[in-house]
């Protein structure tokens, strides 16, 4: 993959340069987007098979270069009751034929909207090497088992951050918070083992059973290429039988 970014002077025509003074916006670098794109001929079988290898992907670039830095982190949009959007990033905590999942306190704003409507949209994007992935599909809570081998694996302080935190309520001050996380110090002493702070019962995941994904590669002049799979039966995201396949226009 030619993984450099490239400014305008690679864009041809009038619109080369920065971006036109008025639109707020002026000094952003143009960049045409030179990535490998992707073909039909080079799709995997299933939505997973395609997803894992992008995913492993920019995990792999993001150990090798300082442009992909949290190559798991997912902007995750959801609906609140009264039918008004809300979107924002999480890591991908997990990834695999059932869907990407994520962490988070059960209390949030975001728990609080999938509760009422487990409708929910995700996108993984990597601006340096050319591509994104798109999943819409339900949120389904992850099990308990996942959550606490997921949680006893954190470090310790972020542990006891999950109990500092009501999530997404106001809080007075910074004081406010450093308060609750020494309390929670004090509660679950560190004594060097993961079962040191137990999983509160108001955190943990969502994952996405997913209905649709799209796979975005960006290509010169902003003729981008942009597969998505569709689901047509309820096989998991493995199940190449379970989708189909379709090009849209960028
Ligand atoms: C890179 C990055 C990673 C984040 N990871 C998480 C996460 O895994 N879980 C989480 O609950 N919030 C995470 N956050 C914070 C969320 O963006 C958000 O502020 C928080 O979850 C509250 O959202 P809500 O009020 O909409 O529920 C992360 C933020 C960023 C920028």
């Amino acid at each position: 993959m030619d993984s450099s970014p490239r400014a305008a002077d690679h864009e041809s025509g009038p619109q080369s340069g920065n971006q036109p003074a008025g639109n707020g916006l002026a000094g952003v670098r143009r960049v045409d987007y030179s990535g490998d794109g992707l073909v039909e001929s080079d799709v995997a079988a299933s939505p997973y098979l395609q997803a894992r290898d992008w995913v492993d992907a920019a995990v792999a670039a993001s150990k090798e270069r300082d442009d992909v830095p949290e190559p798991t982190a997912i902007s995750v949009a959801t609906v609140d009751v009264s039918g008004t959007p809300d979107v924002r990033t999480v890591l991908m905590r997990f990834f695999d034929e059932r869907g990407p999942g994520f962490v988070t306190n059960l209390g949030s704003a975001k728990s609080e909207h999938l509760q009422a409507n487990p409708r929910v949209a995700a996108a993984l994007t990597w601006p340096a090497i050319y591509r994104a992935i798109r999943f819409r599909g339900t949120a389904e809570l992850v099990g308990r088992d996942e959550v606490e081998d997921y949680f006893d694996s954190r470090p310790y302080g972020s542990r006891l951050s999950a109990w500092a935190s009501d999530q997404s309520r106001p809080a007075a001050d910074r004081h406010e918070l450093e308060l609750k996380w020494q309390e929670a110090l004090e509660r679950f002493p560190d004594h060097g083992g993961e079962h040191d702070v137990p999983v509160p019962d108001f955190w943990g995941g969502w994952r996405i059973v997913c209905d649709e994904v799209e796979f975005w590669a960006g290509r010169r002049n902003r003729l981008h290429d942009r597969i998505v799979f569709r689901r047509t039966g309820d096989g998991d995201l493995a199940d190449a039988a379970s989708w189909t396949r379709l090009r849209l226009q960028p």
